[in-house]
């Protein structure tokens, strides 16, 4: 099980490298890569298991965070209501971004990251709706359309992938600048 002295940190190299394809069928590795990449998730969003093993809550977790330059992705966007259902759940492997709407989207509080431990303030301008075309860990191609925090959160891991953080996104002089029709998310 990954903790957080597994998590790389802003400054390693590999955070800011082009991550590999990942090839099918998953090898033995792989598939192990992506049940720990999903475990932390789900582990951490466990209030109990959270504290107990010392870790940050994390909705989604990508391969190079844990030192593996690959295109792999863990997402667990938590249900809106009590026991309610997740929006997204899943490994998503070599993902791609195939369409994408004009209108921006940000979350009001701005972002973190589970690789970042400094506070960077400002809003992260991403695009408000995506559809995302991915495949799963059994090989199964995938196409997806999503919009608000579970595309915000998937913009977010899929960035990773190509050795982007969140800050690279906030603008430098106004770190709170938006246009006035990007949707501001909770
Ligand atoms: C960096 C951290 C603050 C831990 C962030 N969590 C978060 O924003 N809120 C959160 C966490 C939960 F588990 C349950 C919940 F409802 C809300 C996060 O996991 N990430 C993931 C990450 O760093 N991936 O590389 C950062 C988020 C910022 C926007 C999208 C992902
Ligand atoms: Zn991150």
């Amino acid at each position: 099980m990954f903790l957080m002295k597994d998590i790389v940190r802003d400054g390693d190299p590999v955070l800011r490298q082009e991550a590999a394809d990942v090839t099918f069928p998953l090898s033995e590795e792989d598939q192990q890569l992506a049940k720990d990449l999903m475990e932390y998730l789900v582990v951490s969003q466990d209030p109990e298991q959270c504290k107990k093993y010392g870790l940050r809550a994390g909705v989604g977790l990508a391969a190079p965070q844990v030192g593996v330059s690959k295109k792999m992705a863990s997402v667990l966007v938590p249900p809106v209501e009590e026991d309610g259902k997740s929006p997204f759940t899943d490994v998503i492997i070599n993902p791609v971004i195939i369409s994408e709407s004009v209108q921006a989207g940000a979350l009001t509080e701005g972002e973190g990251c589970l690789s970042v431990d400094k506070d960077v303030p400002g809003f992260v301008p991403r695009h408000d709706r995506i559809t995302l075309r991915y495949y799963d860990v059994n090989g199964e191609k995938h196409q997806v359309r999503l919009k608000n925090y579970p595309a915000i959160v998937c913009q977010h891991e899929i960035d990773h992938l190509h050795g982007t953080l969140f800050y690279d996104h906030i603008n430098k002089d106004q770190p709170f600048s938006r246009d006035d029709d990007m949707i501001m998310i909770e």
